[in-house]
């Protein structure tokens, strides 16, 4: 479809639950070096599409298979049935401290990161004084990111990212580590990112920020899609299904 940004078609994802019920060497000696497995499905035949220049909530409660989705997304996880199609570049910013490594400084990883992201040295070198101030952690940018703070590392990731300069953006819970005035930076650059047409996928467990932020919505639960469409209804059928408990 050529008003999808992407679009995710009968995609199921498996993992291997094991079972070792008897950790010790022997116990595993007389069962001949074979494992005890289930296989887990953590998505199950999900279909939706996400509308180019929307930005797009995904919910749903813990264990969802809402973060297993983004990974397939970026392509971290590939899906063992069905397809995802972006239309467009896209970045990811996944778990906290992903694409980084812990004993480079934040300026190497900088360029670690951005080369993960598709950036070359000279695209880097051009951007690099914009992502640290966006960042705001340029008084610790030659500091081994092991000793930044987590929301040091979700800054400087964001950072990175938006400066790939992608058409989808992809942002798992991250940003609720980020203090109030970085989700205020945020919330301008999703906002600019809509301006701009571009698409932004997010993970938030914080309804007011899906309401606030998102114009879509969908819901996972237990690895299938319950319901995808515009933000307020998918968030209101999503709440009213948690009865007393708030999201
Ligand atoms: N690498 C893995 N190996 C085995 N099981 C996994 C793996 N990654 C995720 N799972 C399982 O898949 C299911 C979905 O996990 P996922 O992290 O996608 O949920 P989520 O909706 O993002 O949850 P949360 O809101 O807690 O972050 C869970 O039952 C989880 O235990």
């Amino acid at each position: 479809m050529s008003d999808a940004a992407v679009a995710v078609r009968d995609v199921s994802k498996k993992f291997r639950l094991y079972h070792e019920r008897n950790q010790s060497l022997k116990s595993a000696i007389m069962r001949r070096r074979t494992s005890v497995y289930e296989d887990f499905w953590a998505l199950e035949d999900v279909s939706f599409d996400v509308p180019e220049g929307s930005t797009f909530g995904l919910i749903g409660s813990n264990g969802s298979g809402k973060s297993t989705l983004l990974k397939c997304l970026a392509k971290i996880y590939y899906p063992e049935k069905g397809s995802i199609t972006a239309n467009g570049k896209l970045a990811a910013l996944l778990e906290v401290g992903s694409g980084f490594h812990p004993e480079l400084s934040g300026r190497e990883n900088i360029y670690l990161n951005g080369s993960i992201l598709g950036m070359g040295k000279k695209e880097v070198d051009a951007k690099f004084d914009a992502i640290v101030d966006f960042s705001g952690v340029e008084h610790f940018i030659d500091q081994p990111v092991k000793n930044y703070s987590s929301g040091m590392y979700v800054r400087l990731g964001f950072a990175i990212a938006i400066h790939v300069d992608p058409d989808i953006l992809v942002v798992d819970e991250v940003l609720a580590v980020g203090d109030a005035e970085f989700q205020e930076k945020c919330r301008q650059k999703f906002a600019e990112y809509k301006r701009l047409g571009k698409t932004v996928i997010l993970v938030s467990h914080a309804m007011d920020t899906v309401r606030d932020m998102c114009d879509h919505a969908a819901w996972l639960r237990n690895g299938r899609l319950l319901q995808v469409g515009p933000a307020d209804a998918t968030i209101a059928a999503y709440t009213a299904s948690l009865g007393d408990h708030p999201a």
